[in-house]
């Protein structure tokens, strides 16, 4: 089992990785966690908040039919933002269909709704690298994929043109001759 969901990382996963998730180690997904999850009666119903110990998660849904059980995402965030609050446009809901995957980045804050009928059965697979992990050591004045980071960014370089704005603005006013 271990050495197929190894396959699956290496043949499969690091390809899709290399094109959407270039940003949190891409192609260099060099280990693996993988493990099975069941919702329903007797079973936990639902799960919290929370972002994934990987840089890109598999998740698929196995098993058969039943009710509830959606996502719900809510932006993906570095340790110093995960509990900044989510932007309109990084809110948003899957509803997990039986033979469908789904991959995201790892710290894609998200959480499970109550599966209300039946049982949910979902495979996990927690890929990640050890060259994003050691490379993320070192400090940086913001981590591009997180949402809050890029909107600080953001909102900082909005301010330098404004100021920018206001000096050159100052300036000219100034150069008129009375
Ligand atoms: O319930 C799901 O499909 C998601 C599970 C999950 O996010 C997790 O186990 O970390
Ligand atoms: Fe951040």
């Amino acid at each position: 089992m271990d050495s197929m969901l190894e396959k699956l990382m290496e043949d499969f996963i690091r390809h899709i990785s290399e094109i959407f998730f270039a940003d949190v180690g891409g192609y260099a997904l060099d280990s693996h966690h993988g493990f099975v999850i069941q919702y329903g009666f007797n079973r936990d119903i639902e799960l919290g908040l929370h972002v994934d110990d990987s840089e890109v998660t598999l998740n698929v849904c196995l098993g058969k039919q039943f009710s509830g059980g959606e996502l719900y995402f809510r932006g993906v965030r570095c340790d110093k933002h995960m509990s900044a609050e989510a932007l309109p446009e990084e809110i948003f809901e899957y509803s997990h269909i039986p033979g469908h995957a789904i991959i995201h980045r790892g710290r894609h804050r998200r959480g499970a709704r109550a599966t209300t009928a039946a049982q949910r059965i979902n495979l996990l697979l927690w890929c990640r690298s050890s060259v994003f992990r050691e490379l993320s050591k070192h400090p940086k004045d913001f981590v591009r994929w997180c949402g809050e980071c890029q909107r600080e960014m953001r909102e900082r370089v909005n301010q330098a043109v404004t100021a920018k704005k206001r000096y050159r603005f100052l300036f000219i006013f100034s150069s008129i001759p009375f």
